[in-house]
């Protein structure tokens, strides 16, 4: 029998903060660093990667790879793929590596957790980055924000997080008695299913279930293999133990069928659409019977997001925040600024909100993500690129008016050009679609309906994910924070609906837009254990009798 380990201290923690953000300014030694990572990655790629099972490397036989979608001639990766017999093999190593895990002190869960944090933001930085904007089409800066500072950020707040839920505690204790919560693990495995658009994302899908105790088979995005791959081995040389998480990228649905229909399917991590959540979680249901448990659901899924403008906004910082809210990352964040709601007067004012945001525009420039100047890249593969640009004509089908962009490009690589949409129809096809691309639709409210735009903007789409107001004049602020209470998961203040921070804005929403556990924080852990509360009494009792029986 193990020995049970001893954790002979209640231990702190290091101070845990925002991984600072670097800025690859021109002649800098951080922009020569990683221009050096991106140009030996171009250079060495393809790059293998294996499957990983009980931390062997394991070939299928089956490959497929992943494109650079700003040069689609290129292959970052050839990847092996599993099936429904590999991803069997997959949760059985989990389950076998459950009992240790689960009984390894919370400290040194812990330390693994900080010690990849601390490799990614030094050492593997620069990698994890170039497979980032290589594989998943990120400029420098878009790099930045998930590849290096939200994967820490994720990594040691996850860690705060699991330390303040493991103290909360019952305060009471009848005399002779002690109680206590432990907080296990679920009983079973995790499947964790992550989305191309946050290399953040995919290890925090994995690394929230684990940190407290569970195991997880991961099926990573097709299109963000190889940053997702740099996560497992980042992982692995922090100290995860092998088996606890177990990397399995193929075709979704015979690996997700396989997942589900295990007996000790204990939860789902997921992260990605709205139709594949809902595929899922029927799933899930159809095969309620077999389980030894009620599986935890979690999703964080599609966006529809608006920002609306108050006819006391600031102007500049209004539109200055639409186009870094809708363009930044070709718009593929689920958070990404969609629906635009501006009154009459400021829209069509000469000088107003329409001519500044059509001449900022112009200071946009896009292409491939290896030359560092670049505000825009690529959208990530052919079938985004297609649907994008079908629901644009689709958009003009339906009255909407091109004002800027409309066309893409996809001889080299997947490139749209920024596009923004005026349409007099506030329920047309692109008010109401989620796009996941760079488009805008804009619509010029009579400046007496601020409260009628509101319940619009409230009614228009089955998402609820995030939203903005842009307003001086405190009373708007008021009447949009209490009209729009149910629109968004994340309100902004004069404030774009994208780029929230861990530790900072915890992030979710909810209506179709997911089950709102809030990443980067502590509630999202909550979903991942199941405590027992453990009652001690201390005292011998000499009688069943109460002295109310007594006569
Ligand atoms: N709310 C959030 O926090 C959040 C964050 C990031 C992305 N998203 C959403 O994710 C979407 C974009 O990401 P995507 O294109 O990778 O999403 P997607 O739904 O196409 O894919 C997500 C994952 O699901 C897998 N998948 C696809 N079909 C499946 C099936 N039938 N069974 C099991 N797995 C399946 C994919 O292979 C991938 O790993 C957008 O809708 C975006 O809004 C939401
Ligand atoms: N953290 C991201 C959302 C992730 C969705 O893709 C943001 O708020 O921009």
């Amino acid at each position: 029998m193990a020995m049970p380990a001893p954790q002979l201290g209640h231990f702190g923690l290091p101070r845990t903060l925002n991984e600072p953000m670097r800025n690859y300014e021109p002649k800098s030694s951080d922009r020569a660093g990683l221009q050096a990572a991106v140009d030996s990655m171009l250079a060495s790629a393809p790059f293998d990667v294996p499957l990983i099972i009980n931390g062997q490397a394991v070939q299928s036989g089956k490959t497929a790879q992943q494109l650079n979608p700003s040069n689609h001639s290129q292959a970052l990766c050839r990847y092996q793929e599993a099936d429904a017999n590999l991803t069997r093999k997959a949760i059985d190593g989990a389950l076998a590596a459950k009992k240790d895990w689960e009984a390894m002190p919370f400290a040194d869960r812990a330390a693994i957790f900080l010690k990849a944090a601390d490799l990614i933001a030094g050492k593997y930085r620069f990698p994890l980055m170039a497979a980032t904007m290589l594989g998943q089409g990120k400029n420098v800066w878009q790099a930045e924000i998930d590849a290096a500072a939200e994967t820490c950020d994720f990594l040691r707040f996850g860690v705060k997080f699991v330390d303040e839920l493991y103290k909360v505690q019952p305060s009471e204790h009848a005399k002779g008695m002690y109680n206590r919560m432990e907080y296990r693990a679920l009983e079973g495995f995790i499947f964790a299913i992550s989305p191309f658009n946050f290399t953040a994302i995919a290890a925090n899908l994995v690394g929230v279930p684990t940190l407290v105790g569970n195991v997880a088979v991961w099926k990573p995005s097709p299109m963000a293999i190889y940053s997702n791959y740099l996560i497992y081995k980042i992982f692995e040389e922090a100290g995860m133990p092998p088996g606890v998480i177990q990397f399995v990228p193929g075709p979704a649905e015979e690996i997700a069928t396989a997942a589900i229909e295990h007996k000790f399917f204990a939860g789902l991590h997921f992260t990605g659409s709205t139709h594949v959540f809902r595929h899922l979680w029927k799933q899930i249901a159809s095969n309620m019977d077999k389980y030894t448990g009620y599986p935890r659901i979690v999703g964080e899924t599609g966006g529809k997001n608006f920002h609306l403008v108050h006819p006391s906004a600031d102007v500049d910082t209004a539109v200055h925040q639409a186009v870094r809210g809708a363009f930044e990352y070709q718009g593929q964040k689920c958070s990404a600024l969609s629906r635009l709601y501006v009154p009459q007067s400021l829209w069509s004012k000469p000088g107003g909100f329409k001519e500044k945001l059509l001449a900022s525009l112009q200071s946009i420039s896009q292409g491939p993500v290896e030359d560092f100047k670049h505000f825009m890249g690529p959208v990530i593969a052919k079938h985004s690129f297609d649907k994008i640009i079908s629901l644009i004509e689709a958009a003009k089908k339906d009255g909407g008016k091109i004002i800027a962009g409309g066309t893409g490009d996809d001889s080299k690589g997947f490139y749209v050009k920024p596009t923004v949409i005026e349409t007099t129809d506030p329920r047309s096809v692109t008010m109401i679609n989620e796009i996941f691309g760079p488009v805008v639709t804009i619509y010029a409210y009579p400046d007496n309906e601020f409260e009628e735009t509101c319940h619009l903007i409230d009614t228009t789409t089955e998402y609820a994910l995030t939203g903005s107001i842009f307003a001086q004049d405190r009373s708007a602020v008021v009447k949009a924070t209490n009209l729009l209470r149910n629109s968004s998961g994340m309100f902004y203040i004069n404030g774009k609906c994208t780029g929230a921070v861990v530790g900072q804005q915890p992030f979710g929403g909810a209506r179709a837009s997911g089950t709102n556990d809030k990443a980067g924080s502590m509630q999202v852990f909550l979903r991942f254990v199941s405590a027992r509360t453990i009652s001690e009494s201390f005292l011998p009792i000499d009688t069943h009798l109460y002295p109310s029986n007594l006569v």
